[in-house]
């Protein structure tokens, strides 16, 4: 950090948070809880382990009725006999040590490869305290790094060498759960040393729903800030070696390389595609809501860890047990769709961030605001609120495509990004809305849409 101001922060600098989201204290303990058990259904709900996607015996009626039969065996639930009873046997059945060795050595070398590799410092945005952090930039060198070694290993071992990831799936789900867990439990007690930026959203006093949602802003340790950190390294790269990991064990079960069916190689290459671009703009990160509003809690430490390389590689994994071949026109179709995304959103992404930077060599149409900012007016940021979430969504469509339509289980993540980017948009409307006033008034009377022109 730059420009320290002095060793303990004033009061008035970290005041109480008054304002909940996500419903408050409870809503905190339902996502705490809900998300890791979602990650688990979305794998036992469809798997070839459990049978199918969804298993046979797994329908509507079937969940509704167990749920519904919850509360007669209450007393069976709050008996301390069935937890002693039931608890190591969930466990055993999720915990796997071979994985957690695996997954704790990936983390340490993406630790070790932010250390050691070499990468410029660039600024971060300036921080209420009056200060700027600096990061350092070389996620997408660790991203070469890591498909280098694949690759070796590989060329040496064939598709065989690297299906240990689709093998240990649950496993590396729990790792992966249990890191976001003690991470979240260690940035908030972290919190509470002196001179702390916390976030403002995250000082409620409620220990649950600030762990949940993040206490500190920035935790960070010897310049290893861990909220950038994790939000490009360990899920994100985690992801595309999740991806390779199905293509390579449905290489292994349909004959070699050549068996690999084409609706695999495009929701592989996509993803990989995406992952790569959000690494190579690194510096991109550091003006996203994530970075500049929110603090570092369960919330992102689970969905950076767990939730994206266990649920986005979802498709992914569905086409090992159920290949789908899609012929050229289905191909041609898709990958249109794709890029017609891809391109709506780099486009969108880029010129706001050249237009920030003072780089706009579009000539776009600005609105001036109160309070220095400029607001464009047109291109992408004439047409929709937020055209890149647009881009985004189409490109999620592109992944889901792929796998046809004989299961609705693989469309969860086009869905979930729907409600997500919905619910996104809104809290940065909000956000805008306290920082620009009449101007951000003026500008939605400009740009009408929120997300997609000329629907919503
Ligand atoms: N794959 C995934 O799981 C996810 C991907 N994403 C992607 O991450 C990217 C970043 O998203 P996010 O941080 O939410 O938001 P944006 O990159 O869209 O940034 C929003 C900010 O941009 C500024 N802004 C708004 N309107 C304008 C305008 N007309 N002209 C110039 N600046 C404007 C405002 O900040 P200011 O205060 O500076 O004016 C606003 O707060 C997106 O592409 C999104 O799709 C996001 C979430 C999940
Ligand atoms: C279910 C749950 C707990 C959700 C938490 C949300 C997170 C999964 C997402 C919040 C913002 C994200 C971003 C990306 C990944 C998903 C999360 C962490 C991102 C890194 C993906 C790659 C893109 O290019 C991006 C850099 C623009 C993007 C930034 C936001």
């Amino acid at each position: 950090m730059s420009k320290p101001k002095s060793k303990s922060s004033p009061p008035e600098l970290n005041p109480r948070t008054t304002k909940y989201e996500f419903l408050g204290p409870p809503g905190a303990f339902l996502i705490s809880f809900g998300v890791p058990s979602l990650i688990y259904a979305l794998y036992y709900g469809c798997s070839e382990e459990s049978g199918g996607c969804p298993p046979p015996g797994l329908t509507l009626s079937s969940i509704t009725s167990t749920l519904a039969a919850l509360p007669t065996h209450a007393s069976l639930l709050l008996s301390s006999s069935f937890w002693t009873a039931t608890l190591p046997k969930v466990w055993s059945s999720i915990h796997d040590t071979n994985a957690t060795l695996a997954y704790l050595a990936w983390y340490t070398f993406c630790v070790v490869a932010w250390a050691v590799l070499p990468g410029s410092q660039v600024s971060g945005t300036l921080i209420r305290d009056g200060t700027t952090k600096s990061y350092k930039i070389n996620a997408f060198s660790t991203f070469l790094l890591a498909l280098g070694l694949t690759t070796g290993v590989l060329f040496q071992q064939g598709p065989g060498g690297f299906t240990f990831l689709y093998e240990h799936w649950v496993g590396f789900v729990t790792a992966s759960i249990g890191m976001s867990i003690v991470q979240a439990i260690g940035v908030y007690l972290w919190s509470f040393r002196d001179g702390a930026l916390l976030a403002m959203g995250g000082n409620s006093g409620n220990t649950l729903y600030d762990w949940y949602i993040g206490r500190e802003l920035n935790p960070s340790i010897w310049g290893f800030d861990i909220k950038t950190f994790n939000e490009l390294r360990p899920g994100l790269i985690l992801w595309v070696l999740v991806d390779i990991s199905m293509i390579c064990e449905q290489a292994v079960r349909r004959g070699g390389w050549a068996g690999v069916t084409d609706s695999m190689w495009l929701v592989a290459l996509f993803q990989i595609g995406y992952v790569a671009d959000g690494l190579f703009n690194e510096p991109a990160i550091l003006t996203t809501m994530d970075i500049t509003t929110d603090g570092f809690g369960f919330m992102l430490a689970v969905g950076d860890l767990a939730w994206v390389p266990f649920v986005y590689s979802l498709q992914a994994r569905y086409l090992v047990f159920h290949p789908v071949e899609l012929g050229p026109i289905a191909t041609a179709l898709i990958v249109a769709v794709n890029a017609t995304g891809y391109w709506i959103f780099r486009e969108a992404n880029s010129s706001k961030n050249d237009f920030r930077n003072g780089k706009d060599t579009r000539g776009l149409a600005y609105l001036t605001t109160a309070s220095g900012s400029k607001l464009i007016t047109s291109g992408w940021w004439g047409r929709s609120r937020h055209p890149n979430y647009f881009g985004d969504l189409l490109m999620a469509l592109a992944w889901s495509l792929p796998t046809g339509f004989d299961t609705p289980i693989t469309y969860f993540y086009v869905t979930y990004f729907a409600v997500l980017l919905i619910h996104r948009q809104r809290r940065d409307d909000a956000h805008c809305e306290k920082k620009y006033g009449k101007d951000w008034e003026t500008y939605k009377k400009m740009v009408p849409y929120r997300i997609i022109p000329y629907v919503y």
